[in-house]
């Protein structure tokens, strides 16, 4: 059986890289994608490949990527091996884009797609708090939060408002739901 591409996806600071970092530890038969951005390395925060814009466009050009976009000034790949990982029958997490999802799901016959939500406030308490970002770019990235998920998309709804656990948990239900 082939496995599932899973794209979480909502505003930043809502708690994408945290959900599917619960998810994993919680359920071994996730992987995580490990994406390839243009941002310093040392940056923090999840764990990617960072890369010089020069080197992702020929990665790009070369074909290696199963989905890029561009976003807060940067670019972000997600490396062309996820697909032998899902043919290999594993369920694959990735933290994508809202704007890439229609190509995603042209791409991936299998997607899901986890929406994660919560409070304007919440949201920029966290950004502060993560300290990955500047005051002009946290701002920046506020301002894009209320970016919609393309029509024609099916998609869950989970608020992260609230404790960490019980989101990854919802999660974790909606993706293996256990049969009577
Ligand atoms: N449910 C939660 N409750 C409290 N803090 C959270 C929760 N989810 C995430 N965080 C914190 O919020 C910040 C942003 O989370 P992160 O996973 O980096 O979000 P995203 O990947 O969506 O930008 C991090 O410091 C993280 O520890
Ligand atoms: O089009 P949007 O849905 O607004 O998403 C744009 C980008 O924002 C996030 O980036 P990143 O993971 O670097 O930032 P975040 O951790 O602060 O969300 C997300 O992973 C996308 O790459």
């Amino acid at each position: 059986m082939t496995g599932r591409m899973i794209a979480i996806v909502g505003p930043s600071g809502v708690g994408k890289d945290s959900v599917m970092a619960g998810m994993t530890e919680a359920d071994p038969r996730l992987l995580v994608v490990r994406r390839v951005i243009t941002r310093e390395a040392d940056a923090g925060g999840e764990d990617f490949e960072s890369i010089t814009p020069d080197m992702f466009r020929k990665h790009e050009a070369a074909g290696q990527f199963a989905l890029s976009w561009g976003a807060h000034g940067l670019q972000y790949g997600v490396p062309a091996s996820v697909h032998d990982q899902i043919r290999g029958g594993h369920d694959v997490l990735v933290n994508l884009s809202r704007g890439i999802l229609e190509e995603a799901n042209r791409c991936f016959p299998r997607l899901q797609v986890i929406a994660l939500t919560a409070n304007p406030d919440i949201l920029a308490a966290r950004l502060a708090a993560r300290a990955r970002e500047s005051a002009g770019q946290i701002a920046r990235r506020l301002k894009r939060a209320a970016n919609p998920i393309p029509e024609g998309i099916a998609f869950l709804e989970l608020d992260n408002s609230g404790c960490l656990s019980r989101t990854v948990q919802a999660a974790l239900d909606h993706l293996y739901p256990v049969r009577a």
